[in-house]
Parts: C-alpha cells; structure tokens; sequence
C-alpha cells in the first residue's frame, strides 16, 4: 500500500529510514498529483501478466520499452555505488517510469515549495515521476525491489544531478507545475482512467 510524507529534511540518520516530520504529515496521492504532478496507479502485482491492466496502460500511454530491475546486494551489479546515483538528486529529460513487482523502497520528489515528499512503494505500485522533476531513490530497511521500467521509445538513463535549472525540461516542468498541477482534483489524471 502506497504512503506518502513530507519528510524532515534536517535528519541526517540512514536515507534508509522513514525521515517523518513530528507529528507525521501525510499526503493523499491526489495531493501528490496537484503539487508534483508524479501520477499513481495501483495494480495486481500477482496477477498483472493475466488481468491485462498493465498491457492496457502500456499501450494507451505508448510504453514500447520494458525490462526489469532488481535491486538488492546480490543482484545489482556495482551495488554501492549504483545506490549512491539513484540517491543523488537528479531530474531526466523523459518521464521515469516503475512498476513495483516485488520488494519495497522509497521515491522522493521535491513539492512546488522544494520540499521532499516521500513515496514509499512496493508490490503493485506503478509511479511515474515527470521529466523535469528533481527526486532521488532509495531503498529502505528491507534492501531489496524488483521492479519493471517502463519508457517510450529508446530507453535514456542518463540522470542529470541538481542544479540543472536552465535545462528545457526543468522548465517546462516547472510552468505546467504553476500552470495546472495545482487545478486538477483527480488523482493521477491520466492513469486514473484506467482504475476499474
Ligand atoms: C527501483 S528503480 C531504481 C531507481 C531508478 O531507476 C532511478 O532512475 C531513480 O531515479
Ligand atoms: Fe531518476
């Protein structure tokens, strides 16, 4: 099950923690959506390969690349310092798309203020983090995920790490973010749609 927190910036224990505020502030992921524009959808991690929901989602959205990440000590090559890019804040000039098939691990995203929200994942959590959004990646106290990632066209990595403000995509980010993320009321607008 999806949670999500504004987390408290001054901790400087292990990234692998929850880091809330005190007291806790949650967020709705409609409220995810207006402030950040970072889309949520939740499906079947068992069924996913049968019930046709992600096929679905891939084809609307024009998904035509897909392989698989497994994240854990074992499984990832260069582990150390692979964790140590995901956890840079960094931004990419195309969307950034996972779907959690096993395991768990946080995405962090800066708000409209430049604050991090937390987005805590695991089995069924599809996300997608706009191009132009500064977040990072961790896991968290369990160390290991497994999930799928999603891209149109040609998969591009390449991460871009903080400050990279005269980017086009950081500004085109940025004025849909004042534009209109703060007027839509559904969550995640688009793949809401496809929530049955
Ligand atoms: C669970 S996916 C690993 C993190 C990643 O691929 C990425 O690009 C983080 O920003
Ligand atoms: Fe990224």
């Amino acid at each position: 099950m999806v949670k999500i927190w504004y987390m408290n910036d001054d901790e400087t224990t292990d990234q692998r923690l929850e880091h809330h505020l005190n007291p806790p502030q949650f967020l709705e992921i409609s409220e995810l959506f207006k402030t950040t524009g970072v889309e949520y959808i939740k499906l079947n991690a068992k069924t996913f390969q049968e019930d046709g929901l992600l096929d679905k989602i891939k084809k609307a959205r024009n998904y035509s690349y897909e392989d698989e990440i497994t994240c854990s000590k074992e499984c990832l090559q260069d582990y150390e310092n692979k964790l140590k890019h995901f956890y840079a804040e960094h931004l990419h000039t195309d969307e950034e798309i996972r779907f959690v098939v096993d395991g768990s691990g946080y995405f962090d995203v800066r708000d409209v203020n430049d604050k991090w929200i937390r987005i805590s994942v695991s089995a069924g959590d599809m996300i997608v983090i706009p191009a132009g959004i500064y977040h990072r990646f961790t896991l968290d106290v369990n160390n290991y995920i497994q999930a799928k990632r999603l891209f149109i066209g040609e998969p591009v990595w390449l991460p871009y790490n903080r400050p990279v403000d005269e980017m086009a995509c950081r500004k085109e980010y940025l004025s849909h973010q004042a534009e209109s993320f703060k007027n839509l009321h559904k969550p995640g607008q688009f793949l809401a749609e496809f929530v049955v």
